[in-house]
């Protein structure tokens, strides 16, 4: 039965810290009144509410670019009280996160993340000697030297892929990002860890962006007995828990078990645990689910969208298979040496990154001091959301934003063009993504060796009509496109036996 005697205290707590949330955050406001300076422009809210009701749950970041067209390059908004600020602009964003030294490298704190003690991940810890420990770890593990030793295995799981075609998409990535942080071969289906894994950063992603849960809001709502009506946020953060408990453990243990075994591979948990101790074994650890957690999902966001644009566009798969066939010809497989000969490819992966954006809102970052923008106040504390998916689709800069032209990467003379501003597909200062050399890499051979080996095509139904592909995407923090239909076959008669070929030489 549903307690009762305490309920009249339990309220009164609750009230108690709504209230003091609220009186913390408008004393913040009145400081900046004091000092004369406004929050940064956006849509005007409700009272108490603010803008909770102007929040899409569909697209955000497509509002909040039109906001910044209508706004200005910095705009913002107050959710129960809570100022978010978005950055929509590369010229912003330069400012902000590559000028002011440290100040905008915080992350905000999400209490439903918390709850699912899902905090072990680098990307949302706050900024802080914790962070700075992991962090060198995992920089020291990807660092461009240490991502080339992992051709090989890359090699080796790229033609594992074609050998397997789709159902293999899934394991691919990771498989890859396993392998490369604990030595371990995921089973190719129903891998334990891969799962834990995958239903974590489900969850996670589904609770993080702006609007998703009141409680992010509401702190104190952590407070409310798990039998009070609306707390299934309460269920989900204890299943969470458990759930990051697995991720940030087992692996681990297997390796140091294989370690005593002496069968434990080359591995980013291998390579440092030698020099482990105390505390250092708790920050290798987390180190280690880290890159699991912020590797898989996104790579695997990236080469779903690879096979989306082949259907959607097969032009492009065309203009990719002769450049192949003209520098690589049809009697063996693409190798990493043949890079520089192949810029279409190149400027494919580049457009991939582009073209939709695995992390349209990148991960929120947050102010570690108070700071004026433009004569705009942006306080301690402030959640700071860059609109990637805005600066990567400004019209001005990316003519027909959304169509997916890999030439957009290339000089008239066919060469790869460098483009500064991709780089925001990773994120912004020093927390831009440690590993966007291994992605460089094994989006790169994952490209090469599928339009080498096969014809990507629309599905024909039991009417000999093509199957339509919508190319709609999902909402959460990493964006995946919706289930799409698709057939793969091999692209030339020696195409199956080239595949077959990759077993003998792995044997
Ligand atoms: C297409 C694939 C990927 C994309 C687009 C991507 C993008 C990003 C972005 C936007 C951030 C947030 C940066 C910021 O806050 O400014 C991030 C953080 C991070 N990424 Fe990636 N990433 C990808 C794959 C990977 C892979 C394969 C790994 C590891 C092997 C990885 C490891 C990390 C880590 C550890 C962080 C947290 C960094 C920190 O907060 O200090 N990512 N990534």
């Amino acid at each position: 039965m549903a307690p009762t005697v305490s309920l009249g205290y339990l309220w009164l707590d609750v009230v108690a810290l709504a209230l003091f949330t609220f009186i913390a955050r408008a004393y913040v406001s009145a400081r900046a009144h004091k000092r004369g300076l406004k929050y940064p422009p956006g849509p005007s809210g409700l009272p108490l509410l603010g803008n909770l009701l102007d929040i899409p749950q569909h697209n955000p970041w497509v509002t909040y670019a039109e906001w910044g067209k209508r706004y200005g390059d910095v705009t913002s908004v107050s959710v129960l009280g809570r100022l978010i600020v978005f950055v929509n602009t590369a010229r912003a964003a330069k400012v902000l996160f590559e000028r002011t030294g440290t100040r905008y490298m915080d992350r905000p704190v999400i209490p439903i993340i918390e709850m699912m003690e899902a905090h072990f991940n680098l990307a949302i810890t706050r900024y802080s000697d914790k962070w700075r420990v992991e962090r060198r770890i995992v920089d020291q593990s990807l660092r461009p030297a240490v991502a080339v030793t992992y051709y090989p295995m890359q090699i080796a799981k790229a033609h594992a892929f074609l050998r397997q075609t789709m159902e293999y998409l899934k394991h691919f990535t990771g498989a890859v990002v396993m392998s490369l942080t604990y030595g371990y071969d995921v089973k190719e289906s129903g891998d334990h860890y891969v799962a834990i894994a995958e239903e974590l950063l489900t969850l996670a992603s589904e609770s993080i962006l702006p609007g998703a849960l009141l409680v992010n809001d509401f702190p104190a709502l952590k407070h409310i007995p798990d039998w009070f009506p609306g707390t299934a946020f309460k269920q989900r953060a204890r299943h969470g828990k458990k759930l990051s408990y697995e991720m940030v453990n087992a692996p681990f243990n297997m390796v140091k078990e294989d370690l005593l075994k002496g069968t434990a591979k080359h591995s980013l948990v291998h390579d440092n645990l030698d020099e482990c101790k105390g505390d250092e074994e708790t920050a290798l650890k987390n180190a280690a689910a880290s890159v699991y957690a912020a590797g898989a999902e996104t790579t695997i966001s990236t080469l779903s969208s690879f096979l989306l644009s082949l259907l959607l566009y097969p032009d492009v798969q065309q203009h990719a298979q002769a450049e192949i066939d003209r520098v690589i010809g049809r009697t063996r497989l693409p190798a990493f040496s043949d890079r520089p000969n192949l810029p279409y490819i190149d400027a494919i992966c580049k457009e991939l990154l582009r073209w939709r954006l695995v992390l349209p809102l990148s991960v929120a970052h947050a102010t570690t001091e108070d700071d004026v923008y433009n004569g705009y106040f942006i306080p301690k504390g402030t959640t700071v959301l860059p609109n990637t998916w805005g600066i990567l689709h400004d019209p001005e800069v990316y003519p027909d934003p959304e169509t997916f032209k890999p030439e957009r990467f290339l000089t008239e003379d066919g060469k790869v063009k460098d483009d500064p501003l991709l780089m925001y597909a990773f994120g912004y200062g020093r927390r831009m993504c440690p590993g966007r050399h291994l992605v460089d890499s094994t989006l790169w051979i994952l490209v090469a060796s599928v339009l080498s080996a096969f014809k990507v095509h629309k599905k024909i139904d039991m009417n000999g009509n093509e199957i339509p592909v919508e190319g709609l995407y999902g909402d959460g923090l990493i964006s995946h496109p919706a289930p799409f239909q698709y057939a793969i076959s091999p692209r030339h008669p020696g195409a199956a036996r080239l595949i077959q070929e990759t077993e003998e030489q792995e044997e």
